[in-house]
């Protein structure tokens, strides 16, 4: 396959980069997801057998006051480039965002349970997701959660840089989810493309998260643990942690479905942890 990857910097492209060494990565300065267009143009133009889009507006708080901008790079590109791959007849990966849901209840969600998302970056997630559906191509659109890598931001680099200056975190510990690692999101990507280019009646929403669920609290406590830094970690209520965009108390989601259609389990975020720390070289 010929695989088409829009993003090139974040943290599940550069994962793709390792997996797929003979992919077309397009950056920012290649194909700018504000534009829908050019994305349209950029598959078009490359012809590609199959098409990972792995580039997003990812700042949730900034989103809350940049929403307009977030939904071109979200919404509107997302599905250009649905329906460019729909014209082509090629399969299309998206990643999508437990940030869709209200996060109510202690269930873990479903791919069709509803949607209603509380702040502005899972607004634009969701009509990207709503745009790829529409396109009616050989779509897979991937929700996941809590991303880490060695590459890039997230919680993982947030907590081991605080941790040099503090001897105690204060961290929420009543919003509960599955950490993911940007590995396994590439591998599920690149997986779902070859099985949709086979069998394209597989499109469709699927939930992708590490297990076991797990409060943030939790997760810093874990790579702490495994980072071998004494930092405390004290749980804290998200009342306590005021930030602009409010986050879902409950991202559990339920990936039966992924397993069904792809046989792709829930991987470990643990033993990922481990993997990630021992590339940061903080590992104990
Ligand atoms: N991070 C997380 O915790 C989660 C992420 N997701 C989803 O997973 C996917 C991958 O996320 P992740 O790897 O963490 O993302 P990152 O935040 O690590 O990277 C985002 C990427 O998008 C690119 N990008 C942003 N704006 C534009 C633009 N206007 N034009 C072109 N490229 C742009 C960035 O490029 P540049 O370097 O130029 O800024 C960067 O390469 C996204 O769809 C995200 O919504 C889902 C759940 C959790
Ligand atoms: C730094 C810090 C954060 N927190 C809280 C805030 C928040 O509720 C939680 C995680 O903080 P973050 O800023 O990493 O969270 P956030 O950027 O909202 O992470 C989200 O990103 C988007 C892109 C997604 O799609 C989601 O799945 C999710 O991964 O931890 C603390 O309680 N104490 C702290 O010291
Ligand atoms: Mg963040």
């Amino acid at each position: 396959m010929s695989i088409l990857v829009f993003g090139s910097t974040g943290q599940v492209a550069t994962e793709l980069k390792s997996l797929l060494p003979d992919a077309q990565f397009l950056s920012r300065a290649e194909a700018d997801l504000s534009n829908p267009e050019a994305c349209a143009t950029a598959i078009a133009s490359h012809k590609p057998s199959a098409v990972i889009n792995a580039a997003a507006y990812t700042a949730v708080d900034k989103a809350e006051s940049d929403e307009d901008m977030a939904a071109l790079i979200n919404g509107a590109s997302p599905a250009a480039m649905a329906k460019a791959c729909a014209e082509l007849g090629i399969p299309f990966v998206h990643v999508s965002t437990d940030y869709v849901f209200d996060g109510q209840g202690e269930t873990p969600f479903t791919p069709s349970d509803m949607t209603a998302p509380l702040g502005a970056y899972g607004r634009t997630k969701l009509k990207g997701e709503q745009g790829i559906a529409l396109a009616g191509g050989a779509y897979a659109v991937l929700r996941t959660s809590w991303v880490f890598s060695a590459h890039g931001n997230n919680f993982v680099k947030t907590m081991l840089r605080l941790s040099e200056t503090r001897d105690k975190l204060t961290v929420v510990a009543d919003q509960i989810g599955g950490p993911t690692s940007a590995r396994a999101i590439a591998n599920a990507c690149v997986t779902i493309a070859g099985q949709l280019q086979a069998d394209p009646v597989k499109a469709g929403l699927y939930h992708f998260s590490g297990a076991p669920d797990a409060s943030w609290a939790d997760f810093a406590r874990e790579i702490f643990a495994q980072a071998g830094r004494g930092t405390a970690v004290e749980d804290i209520p998200t009342t306590a942690f005021p930030t602009p965009a409010k986050r879902p108390p409950n991202s559990r989601m339920d990936c039966t479905t992924t397993f069904d259609a792809f046989g792709i389990t829930r991987p470990d975020w643990k033993a990922d942890l481990t993997d990630v720390l021992k590339e940061l070289e903080v590992s104990v």
